[in-house]
């Protein structure tokens, strides 16, 4: 709780917001429901001029919260000296980071980054801590302290060269001669096909066995998550990279960036626009809704991409995401009402504020449709990116928010022959069953029938995805498997391959198979010897 106030999760939020408008969607139900494209719902309250009036004016009240401030970022500096005396390394990088991203002056920023360089190198960052006196001297570090900088810089080089030096964990890249040469993120085993049953599916073009990747995909876009769980202060808002030593926007203290080309690379694509409205988000709805920003970045790249018109499936173009399954129709039309009233305050806000459709004044009618559209496809498809910490024990956190064209196009099952993993926001698809010449490649949307009961499962799949699973596990109903598939301890594995080899009623001894070859690869992975 923050400020005293409840933080709300974004489903909560809006079942919340289901309760509050009912009265209202009643009265409007029968002439809403007549509106059968996005376009056409975002336009039932867009037309309607006392909704957009009384919009604009509780726009117009808002208070933006403050985005840079060097008094802000002083009194956060001296709360990471106090962390750093107190030898608290992380919290006082946290606290100078959050400094920096408060700092509007080139003195408060280059104070910032001397501080952040001290914290990073009494954590033995000493290439993060280099950087970070760099960027110091860059922005004008003053003279009289800059003897200590200068000491600095000369251990930390001389600390980082007689370093042992750290493996780095490498992503799996695909041969240049294995390269599929109708999909851009698929090794040369697999091919898309339709039908009408699964629509869009992914098919072995050929047999594949355990380990074997069928695909590296780089998303779309990302949005960093700002979960209780994760800490927005360490990962790239672009690319959703671990970094220790992140760099602020220029105009706002929410977007930080692994690189210069990160920074440069979202600001021209989407950030530039996006970054006038952050600060009136949450003030307006009540909640920051990842979903609403992700679906506005998408928004922009699509208004803001070159055209491309090459046959091969790509990873990397908006027109993959354009053809994506988004259940458009499927929602109860009360969730759909008070989903699109929500959307409809947040395009008031881009109108007023960003000023895009001057820019962009013929695609209004389309930006209404696709900031829908994005947020169904986003239902649908969104992966949830995890990120692994080894501190003493291994955990996950929570990073942020994917959108793959690829992984896209895979199928679910309860019981699949595929795996997913990633290594930062680049995901790796490997098969954890053998697969023959033209089976089906599924994979799984969460629940493993190890995990829930078949019914569980079910409901799911129809309230999320809109699909009966036909499984082998569905179809013969195999039981839940009582224990957490907690793939951090070793021992705990061996139980669990222990207790699935003795136990007849337990799924088919290829599934033990692929369980310990996919554990074993994702150990390997985390060690750094895959
Ligand atoms: C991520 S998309 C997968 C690609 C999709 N088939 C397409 O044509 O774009 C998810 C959607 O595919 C369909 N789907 C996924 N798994 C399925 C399955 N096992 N059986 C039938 N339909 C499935 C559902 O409509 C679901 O909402």
């Amino acid at each position: 709780m923050a400020d005293g106030k409840k933080v709300f999760t974004d489903s909560e939020f809006v079942e919340l917001q289901i309760e509050r408008y009912r009265p209202r969607y009643l009265k409007d139900e029968s002439e809403f429901k007549k509106c059968t494209t996005n376009a056409k719902r975002m336009n039932f309250f867009l037309n309607n001029e006392k909704e957009v009036a009384h919009i604009k004016s509780k726009i117009q009240q808002i208070k933006p919260h403050v985005t840079k401030s060097d008094v802000r970022a002083s009194e956060l500096r001296k709360l990471g000296n106090v962390q750093f005396q107190n030898k608290n390394g992380k919290d006082a990088l946290k606290l100078y980071t959050q400094s920096l991203s408060f700092a509007k002056s080139d003195e408060e920023v280059s104070f910032a980054y001397g501080n952040r360089s001290a914290a990073l190198f009494g954590l033995g960052l000493y290439e993060e801590c280099l950087e970070d006196i760099d960027r110091a001297f860059k922005h004008g570090y003053s003279e009289s302290r800059s003897a200590k900088l200068f000491k600095r810089k000369e251990d930390a080089t001389k600390a980082y060269s007689s370093r042992k030096k750290v493996v780095k964990v490498k992503t799996y890249e695909i041969p240049q001669s294995e390269m599929n040469p109708s999909i851009q993120s698929a090794r040369n085993c697999i091919e898309i096909q339709t039908n009408e049953k699964y629509g869009r599916h992914i098919v072995a073009s050929r047999d594949i066995a355990i380990g074997e990747v069928l695909a590296v995909d780089k998303p779309y876009a990302v949005e960093l998550q700002a979960d209780i769980s994760s800490d927005p202060f360490l990962f790239c808002c672009e690319c959703l990279k671990n970094c220790y030593n992140v760099i602020p926007c220029r105009n706002c203290n929410e977007a930080l960036y692994c690189t210069e080309a990160c920074k440069a690379k979202a600001f021209q694509n989407y950030h530039k626009y996006e970054c006038l409205i952050l600060p009136y988000v949450e003030e307006l709805l009540g909640i920051k809704f990842d979903f609403w920003l992700f679906s506005l970045k998408i928004t922009l790249l699509a208004m803001t991409e070159e055209k491309n018109d090459e046959t091969m499936y790509r990873s990397d173009r908006y027109k993959e995401i354009s053809e994506l399954e988004g259940h458009s129709n499927a929602d109860p039309p009360e969730k759909t009402y008070v989903w699109t009233f929500l959307s409809a305050s947040i395009f008031i806000l881009i109108k007023e504020k960003i000023k895009i459709f001057k820019e962009f004044e013929v695609f209004e009618e389309k930006f209404k449709e696709l900031f829908l559209y994005h947020q169904q496809v986003l239902k649908v498809n969104n992966v949830t990116i995890f990120s692994w910490h080894k501190n003493g024990k291994f955990y996950t956190s929570v990073t942020g928010l994917a959108l793959y064209s690829l992984y896209s196009l895979f199928n679910h099952s309860c019981y699949p022959n595929t795996f997913w993993n990633t290594c930062g926001s680049t995901m790796v698809v490997r098969a954890n069953l053998p697969i023959k010449k033209g089976e089906q490649c599924f994979i799984s949307y969460g629940p493993y029938f190890a995990d829930d009961d078949k019914t569980e499962r079910q409901e799911r799949f129809q309230t999320l995805y809109r699909f009966t699973c036909e499984c082998r596990a569905c179809q013969e109903n195999w039981p839940k498997v009582t224990f957490s598939p907690a793939i951090v301890d070793r021992k705990f594995i061996k139980q669990v391959i222990k207790k699935l080899t003795e136990n007849q009623a337990l799924p088919p001894p290829r599934y033990i198979l692929s369980l310990r070859k996919g554990l074993e690869i994702a150990y390997g992975i985390l060690d750094g010897t895959s």
